[in-house]
């Protein structure tokens, strides 16, 4: 028999961690929110972090943006401890990190341009043109290029939440926090948003953090899901959205993800 030549595998290098969160725990005074929390993002992956209302899914983001400190843990970015870093190392992680609240937290008396602007009117030296350009760059890349001049209170609930998105990458972030982007939004638009997060990540590697509930929004842009659990204060869950509603052992969990009454997920009992 001829040899029959096999090309050896490609070996693909494991992709790196964008953030890691090491043993977190976290609360405020005597109560805490999570004992012992360990999970990490790839670069270029979408996480989502699920939870019921107060389990500290916000908290959560505030400690991996390092507005808080972890009671004990730790919390890299790249790598790099924003727990442990000097102020200005924890200053340049945190340039790396976009933040997105729930309304795009535009600032009113400002044009959507100025506002994309902001961050670097803030924090760098660059000339006036050279930051217009920046900003209507990633207005174009939100697909709001047409809206620079427009004031806050003149866009839609979507328009705000990429303009928010525009401004949370102005400084170069490619780690985008969205806190709840499909909240409000009407189901045509809140896919189209998904379409957006996906483009960000498939075409310049964006990595995001979303704290959502939306179902059908977690089934179509999650890599992986990861839910709090106020009673345990931990992650009671971590795996793709479609096999924990298919798999998973906790029947809370699949209650979840199958969008279930407490009657309906109890019936035949
Ligand atoms: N700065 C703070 N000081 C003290 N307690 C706080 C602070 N921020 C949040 N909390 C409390 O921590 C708990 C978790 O809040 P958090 O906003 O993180 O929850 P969440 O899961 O994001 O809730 P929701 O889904 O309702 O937004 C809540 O009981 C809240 O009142």
């Amino acid at each position: 028999m001829a040899n029959v030549h096999i090309p050896p595998r490609e070996q693909t290098a494991p992709a790196e961690n964008a953030l890691s969160v090491e043993h977190l725990k976290m609360g405020y005074g005597d109560r805490i929110l999570l004992e012992d929390a360990s999970f990490s993002v790839k670069k270029g992956e979408i996480l989502v972090i699920l939870g019921g209302s107060g389990c500290g899914k916000s908290s959560l983001m505030k400690h991996i943006i390092g507005l808080y400190q972890p009671m004990a843990g730790d919390i890299k970015i790249k790598n790099q401890s924003i727990v442990n870093a000097n102020k200005a190392d924890k200053a340049k992680l945190q340039r790396q990190l976009g933040v997105m609240y729930q309304s795009g937290a535009l600032f009113g008396s400002l044009n959507v341009l100025e506002n994309v602007r902001f961050p670097l009117d803030q924090f760098t030296d660059i000339g006036l043109k050279e930051k217009n350009l920046t900003a209507s760059i990633l207005l174009d890349l939100l697909e709001m290029g047409y809206a620079g001049s427009l004031m806050p209170g003149e866009l839609s609930g979507g328009m705000l939440k990429r303009a928010g998105i525009a401004r949370a990458m102005a400084l170069g972030a490619d780690i985008l926090m969205l806190d709840e982007p499909s909240a409000g939004l009407d189901p045509i638009t809140a896919a189209n948003l998904d379409q957006t997060i996906l483009r960000l990540r498939d075409s310049l590697g964006v990595t995001f953090v979303i704290v959502t509930h939306e179902l059908q929004s977690i089934f179509n842009i999650a890599d992986r899901a990861i839910m709090l659990d106020p009673h345990t204060k931990s992650i009671i869950a971590e795996g793709r959205p479609q096999s924990l509603r298919d798999h998973s052992e906790d029947p809370h969990v699949r209650q979840f993800f199958n969008r279930l009454s407490d009657k309906e997920q109890h019936k035949g009992e």
